[in-house]
């Protein structure tokens, strides 16, 4: 089996402030985990706010140095110094869409003008017929069409729309990875499921895969094959979405499954969330712990004495 990723031990330390007064912070500590180049799937990061998610993904891509660690993309280390040919042909092979496609668009140019530098880019042509063929044919992978967006403008789509069109613009180069933070958090609710059967539609057909970043359970548990659970910067539990997501062991993954809010609880006007699994899921917090592999196939945070 070959890799297409290799997350080997990376953290990531920000430090801020001056000589007196400084302050770091641990955003991702010892993350460990590896795609298979052979079967596509989603892969997906569940956190809440400030858990590290964002920093994780931004190292993937190159974005971002890990202070510790690396990061392999088919055997090759990630580096944000490589030359420009070198960073292009990574960009080609691992493709980011993020999670604000208004914000993504600048709202004065129209939608095709970025799918065009996308190809010109990629494709290394100035062909025009070559460009409107690859971005025809990434915009057919979304459901959408060079004709449908050509002239457009990003206010005359709808988020969910807007949101297709940066993922066919990822899709230009071909990509066998794509690094999705967030994207259908700001998609109105009725058209987030589109979004989310296209990921996986692209996986299925496209044999993609995709690294699907989130906080939301029920979409995660939903499209993903595997995934992480990390609480402020570690792994807490790893393993296959279903067996983790059905019956979660660690204190933090069975805290977020509880938070959610159910109809039920809803009516109530009451989460279902007990003080003592609070309890447990914060003493964990700092604690560096180590992963333990179950006979189920995944692996949970384990901390002495507990
Ligand atoms: N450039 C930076 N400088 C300093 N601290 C940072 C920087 N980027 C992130 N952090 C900190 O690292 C921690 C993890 O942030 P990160 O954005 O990775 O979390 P996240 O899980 O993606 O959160 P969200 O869901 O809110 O985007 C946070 O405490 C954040 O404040």
């Amino acid at each position: 089996m070959s890799t297409l990723l290799d997350v080997r031990d990376v953290s990531k330390r920000f430090t801020m402030g001056g000589l007196f007064g400084r302050k770091t912070i641990d955003a991702v500590m010892d993350a460990n985990f590896s795609l298979s180049a052979e079967n596509p799937e989603i892969f997906t990061i569940i956190g809440e706010s400030g858990s590290g998610k964002t920093t994780l993904a931004r190292m993937i891509l190159g974005l971002e140095d890990p202070t510790s660690g690396e990061i392999l993309f088919r055997g090759e280390k990630v580096d944000r110094h490589a030359g420009r040919a070198a960073r292009l042909k990574f960009m080609s092979h691992v493709q980011p869409v993020f999670q604000n496609p208004f914000e993504a668009f600048n709202p004065l140019k129209q939608i095709e003008r970025y799918l065009e530098s996308t190809a010109r880019r990629f494709l290394d042509t100035g062909d025009k017929a070559v460009i409107d063929r690859a971005m025809d044919e990434a915009l057919q992978k979304v459901g959408l069409s060079l004709k449908e967006v050509r002239g457009r403008f990003p206010h005359e789509m709808s988020g969910g729309q807007l949101q297709r069109c940066a993922i066919a613009r990822a899709l230009i180069p071909n990509p066998p990875l794509l690094i999705a933070d967030e994207p259908v958090s700001m998609v109105d609710a009725s058209l987030r499921m589109s979004i989310v059967n296209l990921l996986k539609s692209l996986r299925d057909d496209l044999k993609v895969s995709v690294i699907y970043i989130t906080h939301d359970l029920a979409t995660a548990y939903y499209i993903s094959n595997r995934l992480i659970i990390m609480q402020r910067g570690r792994i807490v539990e790893m393993g296959d979405a279903r067996t983790v997501l059905d019956n979660p062991e660690h204190p933090y993954s069975r805290l977020l499954k509880a938070s959610v809010l159910s109809t039920d609880d809803a009516g109530a006007g009451k989460l279902m969330t007990d003080a003592g699994m609070l309890d447990l899921a914060t003493d964990s917090v700092g604690q560096a712990g180590r992963l333990v592999d179950r006979a189920d196939g995944r692996s949970v945070r384990v901390y002495e004495g507990v």
